[in-house]
């Protein structure tokens, strides 16, 4: 049988507008996502973004990300989504964790303190060394995208 992944260690810190919130957790046992609710509310205009406050910090350890995605529940009921997705929390980053929301749906949608908005994943992050070339390797590719491979099978 596979073995799951040890779940990573994140220090979470609560911010004075955060205290007797819920901090962001899974909502089942085989979730990818913690939850996060919010801590301020506010009426989302359709049409408008806003980077609603979860009330905490983190300190995600090095060589790691925390992704920040939409829920698929706001994002059918009431074209409500995170306009970054995934949203990127760099491991350096020690302020406030926001949840960049748009309402792309045709009607004012209410937050309310405690509304769980978004998720959490964290992911590894693997960086780059840019090595500088003047030419490239040749692929069956080459510049083509965009659509260049068709629609149909
Ligand atoms: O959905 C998000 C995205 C980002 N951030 C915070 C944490 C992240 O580490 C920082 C910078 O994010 P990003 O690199 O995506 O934004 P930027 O426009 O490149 O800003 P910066 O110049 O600060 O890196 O902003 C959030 O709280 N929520
Ligand atoms: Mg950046």
């Amino acid at each position: 049988m596979m073995t799951a992944p040890a779940p990573l260690p994140i220090a979470i810190r609560r911010l004075p507008h955060g205290a007797g919130l819920p901090l962001p957790a899974y909502a089942t046992a085989g979730a990818a996502g913690l939850d996060v609710v919010a801590a301020e509310s506010l009426l989302l205009a359709p049409g408008a973004r806003h980077a609603v406050a979860t009330g905490f910090a983190l300190a995600i350890p090095e060589g790691y990300e925390v992704q920040v995605r939409p829920r698929s529940g706001l994002a059918l009921k009431h074209g409500v989504t995170c306009l970054n997705t995934p949203g990127t929390i760099d491991s350096d980053y020690r302020g406030e964790v926001k949840v960049i929301l748009a309402n792309l749906g045709d009607a004012p949608f209410p937050i309310a303190i405690g509304d769980r908005i978004a998720q959490l994943v964290p992911a590894v992050v693997q960086r780059a060394t840019l090595v500088e070339a003047e030419v490239l390797d040749e692929t069956a590719r080459g510049d083509g995208g965009f659509g260049s491979t068709g629609v149909r099978c």
